[in-house]
């Protein structure tokens, strides 16, 4: 608890609605403490009035305590309030058990004589007494003197304002439908934790989709928001201060003389002054109480009262704002500004100046705005404007439009440029063009062109070399050649430190990461990674775009070793990052939270991951690495709810593979894809040479993690085929890989039939050491896991029957007349609801054979209903599949 320790003064202050007086009722009730409360009106401003209603509210509380100063006040009256005060303290009993006087909504207070008789009451106030004042502002009794005395405690927006957890508790309490954690951080960052806006939305939306949406509005703004914000300024403001809140929304933030420059106007103080006491959401931006912000609601809210008025220039603010911006040397925010006011002449100023900086921090969104509103010529006559705008083109997969702005350029420069600029620029137009060979998988023009760049000058954009070196590695990674592509990131990443080119920095970093994982070395990966997380840090780098593919890919490491809390949070760092960069970007954070949701077994959420991704791929244009990783995650989601209509429609879209040239950890993923569609489905034979060649290729090359992915896939398609001897051997590979790898959400993905494999392999005593400890980890781990559907359907084998029927707590029937294989089959097919004529396709036998085995099961067992075989079942492989 936050401060209910003895202090004179206790302080709750927040704008409205953040559960003030929610809050300090329950913290007050918890205490069982004699609490005297008092609700003012305005009204209450008369002294009279206010001292009659708090002698009454500590009569109720205690009754008898002032009954003379009621008297007093009733019959003459008190000259002052003081003496009122003074009577009133003379008059309450002496004892030492603790006494709250609770004046709430003290903000409506606005007579000087109460503030003083309250500092009066503050001066002699005995010990066991506390005043607690519950306040939209801060209210003028000498505070700054008690705090400075340790004499009273606060809390404050930042203590009331729900964080995740408490909202995620909040929304499961009052939901009738699971909403997942992204759009719950979601919410809680679009509102700041404000609990009135968590109520609007729990009493707005219907369903999770609903839910998602309406927090999508509170960026754009939400009718009841705005009414409850027209109602909170009323008739409240003068011209002056109205017209300073329109104009200010324009900014992110704001000091007095941010907000002179934009108003044009010297009074900017004292009109912040005046806001700030109306206790409106305006919050300080850091300690230094010199910089403030809105609340973003409270923000969305103004800006569209700015958008509604005529008598606002707003183009005219927004330049005012660039010109105090790049005063400030701000030009992160001078570029968002100069775009909003789509003036091509500052954002030319903007770019000129700072262009290269954006660039070299990753932010290619901003650049990318600021571009577009250039128009073509500008761009062509300046060698670096055209390198950011095919650079922006080139990260955002247009690779078509990269070329038409380089020759746009070639073109306008040529009769103007000596042989000495033209081959320098030609240089960097190179690195440009390598990036783009490599994107569409031309790995060998992709060398020539990024050598011939690495030999250049960088004249224009002083990362082209570094971006060229950066192409030569992953071309080298792309083609498998691991070691030598591992040592080129290195280089690049020297080259990209000596330059302070953070994005090239950490693409490097990140690069040498997936280098790893590729390699079969995990911890590696996970120790380049955090070395990335802290160039970061030392570099204040944590809002860079960039910084979500470092999030993603330590997500995908937490994930494979089983680290799920980790796994997710990282994803939805990862999605914080990119929430200006817009949603098109989420595709592989979201791939992350669907898989984490599948391995905890949260069918519903995984579905919602599985349907936006859907959406997002058909949108978009997307590298075969990103793609192929999300169709893994979607075919493992259709296996397990045996959709297998959408596995059979994947297959017939699914991008073309050829596995005999699988060297990259991206082709041979999409490789295991099809193979495991085909898995699925039953067809056997088509996905064995896949997996067969992909292996081929994996193992010569050196690809470890997916040679270890490609061996359980082996195992689990050996296993369907009843080829008993190939599944085990191919599952010990796996557990021999595993051990660098260190793998365990591959294997777990295979759901419940892991545990039959693993424990007929221990059953052989085909494993021991630390192979035998891993595979018993992972029976353990599956065990534990939920499966979507709660229904059985593993293949069972001899040894798993006979671990089965060694249970001391078996059914004796079990023991005394024996199952045969087909019957413990069929009975795990019943319990997994299939009928008859499934069961009999799912076999590959007739119904009738079928019918005559489960006559013999329920003769053997004593079973006349099929719900008793299906009872019966689930005991039986309860024991040892978990629940
Ligand atoms: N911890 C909580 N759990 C659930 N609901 C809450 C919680 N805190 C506040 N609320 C709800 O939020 C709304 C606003 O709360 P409350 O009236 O306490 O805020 P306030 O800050 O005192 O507002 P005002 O400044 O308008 O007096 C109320 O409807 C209240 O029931």
């Amino acid at each position: 608890m936050h401060g209910l320790a003895p202090v004179n003064l206790l302080l709750v202050h927040a704008p409205a609605g953040y559960g003030k007086t929610t809050t300090m009722a329950d913290r007050l009730r918890a205490l069982e403490a004699r609490a005297a409360w008092y609700r003012l009106e305005s009204g209450d401003n008369d002294p009279a009035r206010f001292a009659g209603y708090l002698a009454q509210a500590l009569e109720v509380q205690v009754p008898g305590c002032c009954q003379s100063t009621l008297e007093t006040l009733q019959n003459d009256g008190y000259s002052s309030l003081e003496s009122f005060l003074t009577d009133l303290l003379a008059e309450l009993p002496q004892d030492d058990e603790p006494l709250y006087v609770v004046l709430d909504d003290y903000h409506l207070i606005t007579n000087q004589d109460i503030h003083d008789s309250l500092r009066f009451l503050l001066r002699h106030i005995p010990a066991y007494l506390t005043l607690v004042l519950i306040s939209r502002t801060m209210p003028p009794v000498g505070v700054a003197q008690l705090r400075m005395q340790g004499r009273m405690s606060e809390i404050t927006t930042r203590d009331l304002a729900f964080g995740a957890d408490e909202a995620q508790q909040y929304f499961e309490s009052r939901l009738p439908y699971e909403v997942s954690r992204e759009s719950i951080e979601r919410a809680v960052r679009r509102s700041e934790g404000w609990i009135s806006a968590f109520q609007l939305l729990s009493a707005s939306a219907a369903t999770s989709i609903e839910f998602s949406d309406f927090v999508d509005q509170l960026a754009h703004g939400n009718q009841y928001i705005f009414d409850y914000f027209d109602e909170l300024l009323g008739q409240g403001l003068t011209e002056q201060q109205r017209t300073f809140l329109l104009r200010t929304s324009i900014l992110d933030r704001f000091n007095a003389a941010m907000v002179m420059r934009v108003m044009n106007d010297s009074d900017g103080q004292a009109l912040l002054s005046s806001l700030l006491g109306m206790g409106l959401f305006i919050t300080p931006v850091d300690n230094s109480a010199l910089w403030f912000r809105y609340h973003p609601l409270f923000s969305v809210y103004l800006r569209h009262l700015l958008s509604c008025t005529t008598q606002e220039n707003q183009q005219e603010l927004h330049q005012r704002a660039v010109d105090a911006w790049l005063e400030l040397d701000h030009a992160e925010e001078a570029a968002k500004h100069a775009i909003a006011a789509k003036d091509v002449d500052r954002i030319t100023r903007v770019l000129t100046a700072h262009g290269r900086k954006f660039f070299t921090e990753g932010q290619f969104t901003l650049l990318q705005r600021c571009l577009d509103t250039l128009p073509q010529d500008i761009i062509a006559q300046a060698p670096t404007l055209t390198l950011l705008r095919a650079w922006v083109a080139q990260g955002q997969y247009k690779f078509d439009e990269v070329e038409n702005w380089l020759s746009a350029a070639e073109a306008r420069l040529q009769a103007s440029m000596n042989d000495d600029t033209q081959r320098a620029i030609e240089g960097e137009f190179s690195a440009i063009r390598a990036q783009v060979a490599m994107n569409y998988g031309d790995h060998e023009r992709a060398l020539v062109l990024a050598t011939e760049a690495i030999n250049q000058e960088a004249r224009f954009l002083p990362t082209s070399r570094v971006a060229a070196a950066s192409v030569i590695g992953e071309a080298l990674f792309v083609q498998g050649q691991l070691d030598e592509a591992l040592a080129r990131m290195q280089d690049t990443e020297h080259l990209a430190r000596t330059h302070h080119a953070h994005q090239n920095v950490l693409w490097a970093l990140c690069q040498q990461s997936e280098i790893s994982v590729a390699m079969g070395l995990l911890q590696k990966a996970y120790n380049i990674q955090e070395r990335a997380f802290q160039y970061a840090e030392e570099n204040h780098l944590n809002h860079l775009p960039i910084l979500e593919f470092l999030f993603r890919i330590r997500s995908q490491i937490m994930w494979e070793w089983h680290h799920l809390e980790s796994a997710e949070r990282c994803a939805l760092q990862g999605i914080e990052i990119l929430e200006a960069q817009g949603e098109r970007w989420y595709v592989q954070s979201h791939t992350s939270l669907a898989k984490v949701a599948h391995a905890r077994g949260r069918q519903s959420l995984c579905a919602d991951y599985i349907s936006r991704i859907q959406k997002m791929l058909a949108a978009g244009d997307y590298h075969l690495d990103w793609v192929a990783n999300a169709h893994a995650t979607m075919l493992t989601y259709w296996d397990a709810v045996r959709d297998h209509d959408s596995i059979q429609r994947w297959l017939t879209i699914a991008p073309p593979c050829d596995p005999a040239s699988a060297t990259n950890h991206f082709h041979q993923c999409n490789g295991r894809n099809r193979a495991r569609a085909l898995v699925s489905l039953g067809q056997y034979e088509l996905a064995l040479p896949l997996l067969e060649s992909l292996t081929e290729v994996a193992e010569r090359i050196g690809l470890k993690t997916d040679l270890n992915r490609n061996h359980i896939a082996l195992a689990y398609l050996f296993w369907q085929m009843e080829n008993r001897d190939q599944a085990l051997v191919h599952m010990k590979t796996a557990l021999t890989l595993a051990s660098t790898t260190g793998a365990v959400g591959s294997f777990l993905r295979m759901g419940k039939v892991l545990i039959v494999i693993l424990k007929a392999l221990i059953n052989e005593g085909a494993i021991d050491g630390m192979e035998l400890q891993r595979a018993e980890r992972l029976i353990q781990l599956a065990q534990q896991q939920r499966d979507f559907s709660r229904a059985i359907r593993i293949s069972l084998d001899e040894a798993i029957i006979q671990d089965i029927i060694d249970r001391p707590d078996v059914p004796e029937l079990i023991r005394t007349s024996p199952l045969t294989r087909r019957e413990w089959q069929i009975l795990s097919l019943i319990h997994a609801g299939l009928s008859n004529d499934q069961i009999a396709e799912h076999l590959k036998v007739a119904s009738t054979t079928v019918k005559t085995h489960i006559r013999s099961l329920y003769q053997k067992q004593n079973i006349s209903h099929r719900a008793e075989a299906i009872e019966l079942a689930k005991d039986l492989l309860s024991k040892i599949q978990g629940e």
